[in-house]
């Protein structure tokens, strides 16, 4: 260990942003100047996606072109729905996503098109069409045949049509629509950092959205969503919950959900997702949902008192969409469906001000030494 090493980077102000600004000081987060809550309550996804690429909110018109132009690219090719029925539907969907990705990028012919105009529409694209791989690989995974997106259906609306053949209450969508918004940009977090490191050697935008799909998916980031799903199954009911959890942090376990490199004393978004996750338990009202609540509530408030660790966003995420209907495995590939939108307007920020990333390491290997020739070792 040395002094002089920022271990994880933590602390390092890496570059400029003018996308979104965490403050943990203050428990705080805008887009664009716009605080999340307020986003949350007032915007559909699309405008926030809107707002994060261009950095003001749309007016109608804007909107329109942007839904218009979102439905124009909904539709994977015959070649990558073909890619997709050949993969294994044993893999993780976050595998099955990185590869499908990584097809879009070697079947566009401009892949390497980095003008603000041909960033602007590969994300775009992307955005329209990374529901579809999702919702695709869901239904092939579970032995069902895929379903065509509809130009009739907004974003939400879509994507829960392309899994389930229907639109569920608006209770449910504007949870999901809220879930949405609350992932899409948060700084330099480790994924949108790996797409900003690949941009920045003049790659193409669709190796940096590939990288960041499997930065997002490692358990201490994006994959925390699917563990603490996991980590509820295993507690099994709002009664063994304290009890589950003082074990855990007496036998030292990682708790799933909590924690935060940034935040301190709670993550901006956890009360505005917390409050969508209770409404939308009141409406689905199954005996199963109340006691998903019951059982978060109880880890939530045990960890705080006894760690004075607080929930991440993930925390409340992973159990609303398990009631929404997805499977476990979904829930990182749902964040991708969102994140899509601050991995592109970071990887735009960094090309049009670009400086190679390429930070410095402090050798602690063995000593410089001579080679004893092969004969002789
Ligand atoms: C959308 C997102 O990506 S949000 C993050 C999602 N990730 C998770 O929920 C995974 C669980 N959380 C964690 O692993 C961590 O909190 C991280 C990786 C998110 C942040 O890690 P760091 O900034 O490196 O925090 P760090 O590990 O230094 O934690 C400080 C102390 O709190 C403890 N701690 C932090 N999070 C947790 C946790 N979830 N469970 C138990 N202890 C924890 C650490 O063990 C450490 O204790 P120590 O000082 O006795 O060693
Ligand atoms: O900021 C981070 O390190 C992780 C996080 O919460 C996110 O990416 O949303």
């Amino acid at each position: 260990m040395s002094e002089d090493v920022k271990y994880g980077l933590a602390g390092v102000l890496a570059d400029d942003t003018a996308v979104s600004k965490v403050m943990p000081e203050t428990n705080s987060l805008t887009y664009r100047g716009y605080a999340v809550q307020d986003l949350a309550k007032h915007c559909r996804f699309e405008e926030v996606a809107y707002l994060i690429w261009n950095g003001e909110l749309p007016k109608a018109d804007e909107l329109a072109a942007l839904n218009a132009r979102e439905k124009s690219e909904r539709g994977l090719s015959d070649d990558a729905l073909a890619v997709m029925r050949l993969l294994n539907t044993e893999a993780h969907p976050m595998d099955t996503l990185r590869t499908v990705v990584s097809f879009l990028g070697q079947e566009d012919m401009s892949t390497a098109d980095s003008s603000p105009e041909g960033l602007m529409e590969k994300a775009i694209r992307l955005y329209a069409q990374i529901p579809q791989i999702v919702a695709t690989d869901y239904r092939l995974r579970n032995g069902k045949e895929p379903i065509a997106p509809t130009d009739d259906l907004g974003f939400t609306e879509n994507f829960f049509h392309m899994c389930f053949g229907e639109v569920p209450a608006p209770e449910v969508i504007k949870c999901f629509d809220i879930s949405m918004t609350l992932y899409a940009e948060h700084s330099f977090n480790a994924s949108t950092f790996t797409a900003r490191t690949i941009a920045s050697s003049l790659s193409d935008i669709y190796s940096a959205v590939t990288g960041a799909i499997g930065s997002l998916k490692g358990p201490l980031h994006g994959g925390a969503n699917e563990a603490v799903m996991h980590m509820l199954k295993e507690v099994g009911s709002a009664d063994a919950a304290r009890d589950w959890m003082l074990d855990a942090l007496a036998t030292k376990k990682k708790i799933m959900g909590f924690g935060h490199r940034v935040y301190r004393s709670g993550d901006s978004r956890v009360p505005t997702m917390t409050d969508a996750y209770e409404k939308m338990v009141d409406v689905i009202d199954t005996p199963e949902a109340r006691e998903y609540w019951k059982m978060s509530s109880i880890l939530d408030e045990t960890m705080v008192s006894e760690k004075g660790i607080y929930p991440n966003l993930d925390f409340p995420a992973g159990p609303a969409y398990y009631l929404m209907g997805f499977d476990i495995p979904m829930f990182t590939p749902i964040f991708v469906m969102s994140r899509i939108t601050g991995w592109t307007a970071h990887v735009m920020e960094q090309l049009a001000n670009n400086k190679l990333i390429r930070p410095l390491s402090h050798y602690n290997g063995v000593p410089q030494r001579d080679v004893t020739p092969l004969e002789d070792r």
